[in-house]
C-alpha cells in the first residue's frame, strides 16, 4: 500500500511542493469530515454575502477558504494565496518559493442537496522572494503549474494529483486518515461517446458549438454515426473526475447569456489544474481553439472558454470552431 505522505517523500522532486499538497490535502480531510455531518455540522444555505464576482457566498465557500487560507498561511513555502472567494490574493510568507491557487468548493450548487463537490488547487512558482506576493505574481500561464489537482468529496473522498508529469489517484481512507494511492499514471481514452454540458444555454452559445451539439444528439442517425451520453454533475470537479476514471468530453463554453462573462469557469483556479490534469494523462484542455495551459493571464479572476478531455473528441470540437472561422 502506498500513501500519499510515502508517494510524497519518496517519489516527488521537490520537497516545498509536497509540503503545500500536504497542507492543502490536511485541509481536505476537515472538509471531507464536516460534509460527513451535512446539516448537523451547520455548514448548509447561504452565507449571506456575495464574492467578488457577484456569486452568492454558501457557509461552505467561505468556510473551506478560511480553513485553506489559515493553513497556508502557516505553511512556510507558502509566498501567498489567491482564491475564488477573495478579491485579491493574500501575501503569506515572503521567504517562501510558491504561489497556491484555489476553488475551496467547487460545485457550490451542489453543496444543500448532498450531491458531489470538490476543492480544486494549483501550485505556482513565486519569483520574487523576500518581498509580500501580490496579484502580479499569479498572473502566469499556466503551463508554468508546479503541481495542481483536485479533493472530490463525494461517496468518497479521493484526491486526483499531478506533480512531476504524472497524474496520481488516492482515496481517503476514513479508518486510517491516509489518502491511498489507487491508480498511477492514470491516461484519459483518446475517444469517447460521452459528453457533459450545461444544454439550457444552448441558445447562447456560438454556431460551432450548436452544430456540435446537434451531431452528438443525433447519434447514429447523424454524421456522427453513433449514439452519445449525456453526463452533468453540475460540479466541474466531478465531470473531471469521471473523465479521469473513463474518458469524456467536458465543456463550458463561450456564450453570450451575460456579456461580461466570456464563459463561466475561472482559468487560474478551474480550468488550469484541471488543464494540467487531463493533458498529463494524455487529453487536451482548449477554449475551443487554443491550448488553455499556453493563455497568458491579466487578471486573478479572469473567465475562460473551457472544452477538455479526450483528445479526438476535444480536436473534433476545435476542427468545427476553425472551419466556421474561416468562413
Ligand atoms: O450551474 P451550472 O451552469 O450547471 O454550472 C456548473 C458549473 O459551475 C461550477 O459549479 C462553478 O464552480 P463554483 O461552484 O466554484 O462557482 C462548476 O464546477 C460547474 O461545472
Ligand atoms: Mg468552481
Ligand atoms: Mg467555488
Amino acid at each position: 500500500m502506498t500513501t500519499l505522505a510515502h508517494y510524497l517523500n519518496n517519489h516527488a522532486a521537490n520537497p516545498a511542493v509536497s509540503d503545500v499538497i500536504t497542507t492543502i490535502t490536511e485541509v481536505g480531510k476537515t472538509i471531507s469530515q464536516l460534509l460527513r455531518k451535512g446539516a448537523l455540522a451547520d455548514i448548509l444555505g447561504e452565507a449571506g454575502n456575495q464574492n467578488v464576482q457577484g456569486e452568492d457566498q454558501k457557509k461552505l465557500d467561505v468556510l473551506a477558504n478560511d480553513l485553506l487560507l489559515d493553513a497556508l498561511a502557516e505553511n512556510k513555502h507558502c509566498a501567498g494565496v489567491a482564491s475564488e472567494e477573495l478579491d485579491n490574493a493574500t501575501p503569506a510568507n515572503a521567504d517562501g518559493s510558491l504561489l497556491v491557487l484555489f476553488d475551496p468548493l467547487d460545485g457550490s450548487s451542489n453543496i444543500d442537496i448532498n450531491m458531489a463537490v470538490g476543492t480544486i488547487f494549483s501550485i505556482l512558482p513565486y519569483q520574487r522572494q523576500g518581498n509580500e506576493s501580490e496579484n502580479a505574481d499569479f498572473l502566469q500561464a499556466g503551463n508554468q503549474q508546479l503541481a495542481a489537482g483536485y479533493l472530490l468529496y463525494g461517496t468518497s473522498t479521493m484526491l486526483a494529483l499531478t506533480v512531476d508529469d504524472n497524474v496520481l489517484m488516492f482515496s481517503l481512507d476514513p479508518d486510517s486518515g491516509d489518502y491511498v494511492l489507487i491508480e498511477d499514471n492514470v491516461q484519459v481514452d483518446a475517444d469517447t461517446s460521452e459528453y457533459a454540458i450545461n444544454g439550457s444555454n444552448y441558445r447562447y452559445w456560438r454556431a460551432p458549438m450548436q452544430q456540435y451539439i446537434d451531431e452528438l444528439i443525433a447519434g447514429k442517425d447523424g454524421v456522427r454515426g453513433r449514439n452519445f451520453n449525456t453526463r452533468w454533475v453540475a460540479a466541474m470537479v466531478g465531470d473531471v473526475h469521471r473523465i479521469l476514471c473513463r474518458g469524456g468530453l467536458f465543456t463550458y463554453p463561450f456564450d453570450t447569456k451575460d456579456i461580461n462573462k466570456p464563459g463561466k469557469l475561472r482559468l487560474m483556479y478551474e480550468a488550469n489544474p484541471m488543464s494540467l490534469l487531463i493533458e498529463r494523462a494524455g487529453g487536451s484542455a482548449t477554449d475551443a481553439v487554443n491550448r488553455i495551459l499556453d493563455i497568458e493571464p491579466t487578471d486573478i479572476h479572469q473567465r475562460v472558454p473551457v472544452v477538455l478531455g479526450s483528445r479526438n473528441e476535444v480536436n473534433y470540437v476545435k476542427d468545427l470552431h476553425v472551419q466556421h472561422a474561416a468562413k
